[in-house]
């Protein structure tokens, strides 16, 4: 079998464990050369777009990359901050909060580290470095609460792809999903709760998740239902009754149908129907992006208000939130259980004698 040349094994090392907190990914800059690179990568994957894959790379390469790039690149730059893309400052603060609250509660001995499934910092990169530091135990953490196979399920196919030409490989723990963790749940409760308290209550919530092709839905993927769950949860935190809130679909990509009612033309129906005031919240995105901060926030409150609509109202992400860092490590603790992570300094002494003590047979023959 050939591997691929992996960073060298330092014998006498103690391994360690980590968590991996992954997301979609973002382009590097808001250029068009940049969002080109980015949406090739991303849209090329099977597990995206379920097109015969010759038929997919002519319509990809000669009309979507020419066409898209330029257009997304301009979104890409109203939403842009000195630190960056949104997606990626937002993954990576929490990744930084993570690791404190998992410090704080009794976890030091685990690295957070994040990467990103299409762009940089790149699954195959951080892998190999968490390699690099003999971290032999590792929790993926998709930043997506509700499976879908076309997000969390290419996670997972980027993670064994990698380690597919790997010899020595870590334990691995994936997380599949966690739309109905109470933790999770608790956080949107109280976004949405401190957002009402600040700003008063629209007459309608509107539950805004991204789509995915109506398709997938037909041939099994969880991922309607799990939204839906979310839904149902959150409305019974905030005591809705179903007339008080609406589940939608955003970011419909192509022209085959995609699940529904999709958000834009709801909002638009809820002006004609003289609701006056909406509040949106995209409890399927933990960090604000692209699709909340543009799509949302921009373009989908004028077209509210351009179809009458008076008061619209953007309940921000869950982002650096502290009831959303302790929901993700309360869903770490879950994965990383019975792992060395809480050790005392006598425990850490030992296995360093013990790494050492190992390391000299191994050297005698040579290796490093
Ligand atoms: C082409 C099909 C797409 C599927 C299927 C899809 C599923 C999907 N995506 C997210 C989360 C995000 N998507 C984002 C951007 C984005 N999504 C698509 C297409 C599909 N997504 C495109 C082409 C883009 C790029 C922007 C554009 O050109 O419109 C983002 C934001 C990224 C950012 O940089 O801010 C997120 C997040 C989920 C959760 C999902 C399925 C469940
Ligand atoms: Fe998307
Ligand atoms: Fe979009």
């Amino acid at each position: 079998m050939p591997f691929r040349k992996e960073p060298p094994y330092i014998h006498g090392t103690v391994a360690t464990s980590a968590v991996v907190l992954v997301n979609l990914g973002t382009p590097d800059a808001p250029t068009r050369k940049a969002v080109r690179r980015y949406l090739k990568e991303f849209l090329s994957d099977p597990r995206v777009v379920e097109i015969p894959r010759l038929v997919w790379w002519f319509i990809l390469n000669l009309i979507i990359l020419p066409f898209r790039s330029g257009q997304s690149a301009s979104k890409y730059r109203t939403i842009w901050t000195r630190e960056g893309s949104p997606l990626k400052v937002h993954t990576q603060k929490q990744a930084a909060l993570l690791h404190d609250m998992l410090e704080a509660r009794g976890h030091g001995d685990v690295s957070v580290v994040m990467a990103m499934r299409y762009g940089s910092p790149s699954l195959p990169e951080v892998l190999d470095q968490l390699k690099a530091k003999n971290v032999e135990r590792i929790a993926v953490l998709p930043a997506y609460p509700q499976y879908s196979g076309t997000t969390t399920g290419s996670i997972y196919d980027a993670v064994f792809a990698h380690y597919a030409g790997v010899r020595n490989l870590p334990e691995l723990r994936m997380v599949r999903n966690y739309h109905d963790n109470e933790a999770y749940i608790t956080a949107l409760e109280e976004s949405i709760q401190s957002y009402w308290e600040a700003h008063g209550r629209g007459d309608k919530l509107v539950m805004s998740f991204h789509g995915v092709p109506k398709r997938t839905l037909l041939l099994g993927d969880p991922y309607h239902c799990e939204c839906h769950k979310t839904a149902r949860l959150l409305a019974a935190r905030l005591r809705l009754t179903p007339d008080q809130y609406v589940v939608t679909f955003q970011s419909r990509f192509g022209k085959a149908e995609w699940l529904q009612p999709y958000t834009a033309p709801t909002l638009q129906q809820l002006a004609r129907d003289g609701v006056a005031r909406v509040d949106v919240v995209c409890p399927g995105f933990t960090s604000d992006c692209l699709e909340t901060l543009e799509e949302i926030s921009m373009e989908a409150k004028h077209e509210f208000e351009a179809a009458g609509g008076k008061e619209f109202n953007y309940i921000p992400c869950l982002n650096e939130s502290p009831t959303w860092i302790t929901a993700l490590a309360e869903i770490a603790e879950q994965h990383i259980i019975g792992w060395p992570t809480m050790l005392s300094q006598a425990q850490r002494d030992a296995r360093q004698l013990d790494a050492e003590a190992g390391r000299a047979n191994a050297v005698a023959l040579g290796a490093p």
